[in-house]
C-alpha cells in the first residue's frame, strides 16, 4: 500500500504520513495503556483499598487528560493530512493525464477517472483522518487488554492472544474475499458513470433519435447490472461479516468460561475475575472493530492501486530542455506510419514539407486521415515509424510547453469553457492587452456576433459553447488561436459550419497571415483551397498528390475530381 502511495504523493507527504502513523501509534497507546489503568482502579475498589483507590483515580484522570490531547492534536494533524493529500492525488491525477497520449481518453475511460478522482482519492483522504486512527486504537486495545490478562493469570492472557490471531485470521481471509468479490460490483460502477457522462452529453441526439430519452436503454441496462451486482455484493458479503462477528462473540465467550472456571476452581480470585471481564469486555469490543476496518483497508487499498495504475500509464516521452528554434514554422513528415491501435496502420508512409509562412491546403476524402496528420502536428500521439519535425527538430524532442508555444488549432470539435465570449478568447493568452484580443475577436468576425447579444463580450457561452451556434463557436475559436499568435496555425475544417459571408471573413485571416504564420487547414471550400499556397492531396492514409493548386490540378488525380465536383455543387445550386 505504502509503494502505491509513494507514486501518488511527494516525499515530504510520505514523511508527513509517517510521523504521523507515530503519532498515531503514541495516541493509541496512551489509550490503551489509559485502559490499563482500569486492573488497579477495579481492584482497589473491590479489594476496599480506598488510599490506592485514590492514587489511581489521579493517574487515570491524567492518562485521560493526556490521552484527549494526544488525540485532539492527531485528529487536527489527520484532518489537515487528509486535505493535502486529497488536494495533491487530485492535482497529480490531473497532471499526468494530460502528459498521456489522447489515445487513452476512449469514451470507456471518463468513468474511471471520475471515480478515482472523487471516491478513490476522497476515500484515501478520509482513511487517513478517519480510519488510521481508529484502525490502530483497534490494534492497540486487543493487544494491550491480551497483555494485561496475562499478568492477571497467564491462560487468560494465552486463551486471549490465541483467539485474536484466529478471529484476525480468519478476518484477513474474510476481507480478501470481500475485496474479490467488490471488483464486478466496481466494473458496474464504471459502467453506470460512463454511461450517465454518455447520458447528459448526448441529449440532443438521444432526443433526436430515442422516442423517450429517459429510458435509454444502455444507461437503464447499467443501472440494473449495477444493482444486481450490488445486491450480489451484499448477499455473498453478509454471511462472511455474520461469521465475523461470531467468531469474536465466540472468543469473548471463550474467555468468559475459562474466566469462571479459573475462579470456580480457586485459580482466580473474585477481584481479579471482576477486572478480567472489565479487559475482556474491551477485548472482544475492539477485535470486532478491527475485524470490520480491516475490510474497509482492503477496499481503500484497491481504490489506491486503481489511481496508481492511472498515474503508472506511461506518459509519452517528453524533453526536458527547450530547444532553439531559429525559424520556426516549417514542418515535415519523414516516412510517417501511425495507426491508433497495433497492427492497424491508418497513414502510410507520409512524406512532405510545409514551408515556414506558407498556406497549405489538406484534402481528401472522409476518413482519409486528414485530421489525424494535425493531431500528429500537436504530438497527440507519436509516428509508429518515422519522424515529424518542426523546423528541423523532432517533435519528440521538444518539451510539450514548447510545442504547444509553437501551435495553435481551430479544430473540427470547437470546445469552449463554460464563461464568457471574452474569457474564452484571452484563453489563448491571458497576458495580452485589451486592444491586442479585441484586435484578434475582429479578424475573425466575433465582433459582429457580440453586437447582437445583450450581454456584449460577457455572453456566456454555456457548457462546451453550447448557447452559440456551430459558425459563432469557429469564430470565437478562430479568435482564441489567432491570439496565441503562434508560429503554426492548425485548421481543421474550421469554416465547415461558417456562412457565405463568414467563409469570405475566414479566407481574409488566412491572407493577412499568410507570409508571417505557416498555416495548414483542412477545408472543403474551393474558394479556400485555390488561394492555398501548396496543396497535399490524401486518400487512404498516403500523400497522392502535393504541390502548388495549379500542379495538381494537372496529375488529373483526386484535385481534379473535387474540383470538377465543387464546381457542379455550384452550378446546381445556381440553376436550382
Ligand atoms: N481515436 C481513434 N481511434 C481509432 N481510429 C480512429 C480514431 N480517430 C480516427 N480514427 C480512424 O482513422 C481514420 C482517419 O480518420 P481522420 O479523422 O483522420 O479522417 P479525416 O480524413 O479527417 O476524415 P473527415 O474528413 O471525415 O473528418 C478513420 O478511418 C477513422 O475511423
Amino acid at each position: 500500500m505504502l509503494n502505491s502511495l509513494r507514486s501518488l504523493l511527494m516525499p515530504d507527504q510520505i514523511r508527513l504520513i509517517r510521523s504521523y502513523l507515530i503519532l498515531l501509534a503514541v495516541s493509541g497507546l496512551s489509550e490503551a495503556g489509559t485502559t490499563l489503568l482500569l486492573i488497579p482502579v477495579t481492584q482497589s475498589l473491590m479489594t476496599h483499598a480506598y488510599g490506592r483507590l485514590e492514587s489511581w483515580m489521579i493517574v487515570l484522570t491524567i492518562a485521560v487528560v493526556m490521552t484527549c490531547l494526544l488525540r485532539y492534536w492527531q485528529t487536527m494533524r489527520g484532518l489537515g493530512l487528509s486535505v493535502t493529500v486529497l488536494r495533491t492525488v487530485q492535482s497529480r491525477l490531473g497532471q499526468h493525464m494530460v502528459r498521456l497520449p489522447l489515445g487513452w481518453f476512449t469514451r470507456e475511460v471518463s468513468g474511471q477517472v471520475s471515480r478515482c478522482a472523487t471516491y478513490g482519492a476522497m476515500g484515501l483522504a478520509s482513511a487517513l483522518s478517519h480510519l488510521l486512527p481508529a484502525l490502530l486504537s483497534d490494534i492497540a486495545v486487543p493487544l494491550l487488554t491480551s497483555g494485561a490478562m496475562m499478568l492477571l493469570d497467564w491462560r487468560l492472557g494465552i486463551v486471549a492472544l490465541g483467539g485474536a490471531i484466529g478471529v484476525l485470521a480468519a478476518n484477513s481471509r474474510i476481507s480478501k474475499s470481500i475485496i474479490r468479490g467488490e471488483a464486478p460490483s466496481h466494473e458496474a460502477t464504471v459502467t453506470l458513470n460512463n454511461r450517465v457522462i454518455e447520458f447528459a452529453r448526448c441529449q440532443a441526439t438521444l432526443r433526436a433519435f430515442c422516442h423517450e430519452s429517459a429510458a435509454y436503454k444502455p444507461l437503464t441496462q447499467a443501472l440494473e447490472a449495477k444493482n444486481k451486482a450490488g445486491q450480489s455484493l451484499l448477499a455473498t458479503t453478509f454471511p462472511k461479516v455474520l461469521i465475523s462477528g461470531l467468531s469474536v462473540q465466540l472468543v469473548f465467550a471463550l474467555l468468559v468460561g475459562v474466566g469462571l472456571y479459573l475462579t470456580l476452581s480457586g485459580g482466580l480470585g473474585v477481584p481479579r475475575l471482576m477486572a478480567f471481564l472489565v479487559l475482556a469486555t474491551r477485548f472482544s469490543g475492539g477485535l470486532a472493530m478491527l475485524g470490520a476496518r480491516m475490510g474497509v483497508l482492503g477496499m481503500i487499498r484497491r481504490e489506491i492501486e486503481r489511481i496508481a495504475a492511472i498515474m503508472n500509464e506511461p506518459t509519452l516521452p517528453e524533453a526536458s530542455h527547450r530547444k532553439n528554434l531559429t525559424a520556426p514554422g516549417a514542418i515535415s513528415f519523414r516516412s510517417v506510419d501511425f495507426g491508433f491501435h497495433y497492427g492497424d496502420a491508418i497513414l502510410h508512409d507520409v512524406t512532405f514539407d510545409v514551408p515556414q509562412g506558407s498556406v497549405t491546403g489538406l484534402i481528401g476524402p472522409s476518413g482519409a486521415g486528414k485530421s489525424t496528420l494535425l493531431k500528429l502536428m500537436m504530438r497527440f500521439y507519436d509516428p509508429a515509424k518515422g519522424q515529424i519535425l518542426i523546423n528541423g527538430v523532432d517533435l519528440r524532442e521538444l518539451p510539450a510547453d514548447q510545442l504547444m508555444d509553437q501551435i495553435a488549432l481551430v479544430s473540427q470539435d470547437v470546445f469552449l469553457f463554460a464563461g464568457s465570449i471574452e474569457e474564452n478568447i484571452r484563453i489563448g493568452n491571458p497576458d495580452a492587452s485589451e486592444e491586442t484580443w479585441r484586435h484578434a475577436a475582429r479578424l475573425a468576425r466575433v465582433d459582429a456576433l457580440v453586437a447582437q447579444r445583450r450581454h456584449g463580450w460577457a455572453t456566456q457561452v454555456g457548457e462546451g459553447g453550447c448557447q452559440l451556434s456551430g459558425g459563432e463557436r469557429q469564430r470565437v475559436a478562430l479568435a482564441r488561436a489567432l491570439l496565441k499568435d503562434a508560429p503554426i496555425l492548425l485548421l481543421d475544417e474550421a469554416s465547415s459550419a461558417l456562412d457565405a459571408l463568414n467563409v469570405a471573413a475566414f479566407q481574409d485571416v488566412v491572407r493577412q497571415l499568410r507570409g508571417k504564420t505557416t498555416i495548414v487547414m483542412i477545408t472543403h471550400q474551393l474558394e479556400t483551397v485555390m488561394h492555398a499556397d501548396y496543396l497535399l492531396t490524401i486518400e487512404a492514409g498516403r500523400i497522392v498528390e502535393r504541390g502548388t493548386p495549379a500542379d495538381c490540378l494537372t496529375s488529373r488525380g483526386y484535385f481534379d475530381r473535387f474540383c470538377h465536383e465543387r464546381r457542379q455543387a455550384l452550378g446546381w445550386r445556381l440553376t436550382g
